[in-house]
C-alpha cells in the first residue's frame, strides 16, 4: 500500500503559565499534526510532532518525496527523509534528522495498524501491559497569564508559588485523574525552595513517589547536596546538572538515582554515559529517539547495561498521547510512571474524546486498529486557525519571561 500524500498541520492551543529554568510557558503552545494518506484514499495514519517552524520546514521538504513509497516500509523511508532533508539550509543535525524520522514513523504505524486492522502495539511486538501510569507533572505557577489566556478562559489551576501551593495542585491532580507518582517541575526557584517544596509532597502524599527535575539548573557542588539532602525522599532526580560530565560526578556520590532527557537524547551518547556511570535512569521519548520502534530498542538497550527505563513529554496533544501508550505498551523494560503534560492542554484536543481517559492515574491502552484514536477534523481546523492568527512559530519560553522581567538571565546552571 502506498503513500499518496502527507498532510502538515501547525497547531496552537491554550497553555498555561508554568514556570521553568528557562522561563515561563506562553499562553499557546505549538504542535504539528501529520495525515499520512494512502493510495485509496480510505487509510489516514496520524502523527503529532513539535510545532516549531524549522521541524515543520523539514516535514515540508520531505512530504513530496514521500509519495508512491510503501507505508510498511519505514526503514527504507528514513533514507527517503534524509536524502529530502539535504536540501535544508541550514543543513540538518542529526538530532533534526531524527526528529523527522520519528514522525513520519509514527504517521506509518498507524497507517499500517489500520490497514491490519491492528493496534500499533502489536505492530511493535505486543502488548506487556494493558494500562500504563501517568505521573502527576507538577509545575510552579502564575495565577494566569499577564494579559490573560489566549482564550480567554479562567485558569482553574489558581497560583503555585511554593509549597502549599504545590501541595494543591498535586491534591488536584490526585484527585481528578488518580495518579499514584509525582514529578516536580523545578529550576525555578532557589534550591531550599525546591528542596522544601518536595519534602512537602512526600510527607503530603507518602505513598506517591516524588521525583524532580530542575533541566540543569545547579552547578555540581549545588546538586550534590541537594541529593544528599533529597536522599530517600525522591524516587529519581532528573537532571540536577547540565552535561554528562557533570551528571557523573554529581551520581559518584549519591545513592538517589540521576535521570535525564538532556544529556542522552540519541543512541550515540549512550556509550560515554555509561562509561562514566553518569545516569541511572534514561528517559525515552519517540519524538527525538527516532520512534516507537527506535523507543522499544532503547528498552533492551538500558536493559543491557542496567539502566533504568522513564517516559518524557513535553506539551502535547492525543495522538501523541495515544503515540507514547502504545510504546510504552510494547516496552517491558520501562517500569516508571510516565510523565505526562495531558491534564494541562487535553482540554483542546484534536482527537475525539473517549479514549484517553485517566483512571487510577493510568491510562487504558488503546485497542482499535492503528493508534485506536480519531481525528476531530473541527477542533483540527479551530487549532489551525489561531495558529495562523497568533503568528506565532517557534516556542520562546525566555522571551515571554523576560516581557515581565526584562532582566531575567536565562544562563544555566544558576545556583
Ligand atoms: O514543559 C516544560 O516546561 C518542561 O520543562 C519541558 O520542556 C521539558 O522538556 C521536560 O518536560 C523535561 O522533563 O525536561
Ligand atoms: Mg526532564
Amino acid at each position: 500500500m502506498r503513500i499518496r500524500e502527507l498532510i502538515i498541520t501547525p497547531v496552537a492551543f491554550p497553555d498555561p503559565p508554568l514556570l521553568n529554568s528557562s522561563g515561563v510557558h506562553e499562553p499557546l503552545a505549538l504542535r504539528t499534526v501529520l495525515r499520512l494518506v494512502l493510495d485509496d484514499d480510505a487509510i489516514v495514519g496520524l502523527g503529532e510532532s513539535s510545532g516549531d517552524v524549522r521541524h515543520l520546514d523539514l516535514l515540508r521538504l520531505v512530504a513530496p518525496r514521500l509519495v508512491g513509497h510503501d507505508v510498511f516500509a519505514t526503514t527504507a523511508l528514513r533514507t527517503v527523509v534524509d536524502a529530502a532533508v539535504n536540501d535544508a539550509l541550514p543543513a540538518p543535525t542529526a538530532r533534526e534528522r531524527t526528529a523527522v524520522h520519528s514522525a513520519i514513523e509514527v504517521a506509518c504505524l498507524d497507517a499500517q495498524g489500520r490497514l491490519t486492522g491492528r493496534p500499533v502495539y502489536d505492530l511493535l511486538g505486543g502488548a506487556v501491559r494493558t494500562t500504563i501510569p501517568y505521573s502527576a507533572y507538577l509545575f510552579y505557577k502564575w495565577a494566569d497569564h499577564p494579559d490573560g489566556a489566549y482564550d480567554g478562559t479562567p485558569d482553574p489551576w489558581g497560583e503555585a508559588l511554593d509549597a502549599d501551593g504545590m501541595v494543591t495542585q498535586a491534591r488536584r491532580m490526585i484527585d481528578e485523574y488518580g495518579f499514584g507518582s509525582l514529578k516536580l517541575k523545578g529550576g525555578v526557584f532557589p534550591p531550599d525552595v525546591e528542596i522544601a517544596t518536595a519534602r512537602a509532597l512526600r510527607a503530603a502524599f507518602p505513598d506517591h513517589p516524588v521525583r524532580l527535575d530542575p533541566n540543569g539548573a545547579w552547578t555540581v557542588p549545588t546538586a550534590k547536596r541537594v541529593a544528599a539532602e533529597l536522599e530517600g525522599v525522591l524516587e529519581y532526580l532528573e537532571d540536577p546538572v547540565p552535561g554528562v560530565d557533570g551528571m557523573a560526578e554529581v551520581a559518584a556520590g549519591t545513592d538517589l538515582p540521576l535521570a535525564t532527557n538532556m544529556c542522552v537524547v540519541a543512541f550515540d551518547q549512550v556509550p560515554r554515559a555509561v562509561r562514566l556511570d553518569a545516569v541511572q535512569v534514561i528517559l525515552s521519548d519517540h519524538h527525538y529517539w527516532g520512534g516507537l520502534r527506535q523507543t522499544v530498542a532503547l528498552g533492551t538497550l538500558c536493559d543491557t547495561f542496567g539502566i533504568g527505563l522513564s517516559m518524557h513529554s513535553n506539551s502535547h496533544l492525543g495522538i501523541s498521547l495515544a503515540a507514547m501508550t502504545h510504546a510504552a505498551a510494547a516496552t517491558p523494560e520501562l517500569t516508571y510512571a510516565c510523565d505526562t503534560h495531558y491534564p494541562w492542554n487535553g482540554a483542546y484536543d484534536v482527537v475525539r474524546p473517549g479514549v484517553l481517559n485517566f483512571v487510577d492515574g493510568a491510562l487504558e491502552v488503546p485497542t482499535g486498529p492503528g493508534l485506536g484514536v480519531e481525528l476531530d477534523l473541527d477542533a483540527l481546523e479551530r487549532r489551525h486557525e489561531d495558529y495562523v492568527r497568533s503568528g506565532r512559530r517557534v516556542r520562546d519560553d525566555t522571551g515571554y519571561l523576560r516581557r515581565v522581567r526584562p532582566d531575567y538571565d536565562p544562563t544555566l546552571p544558576r545556583w
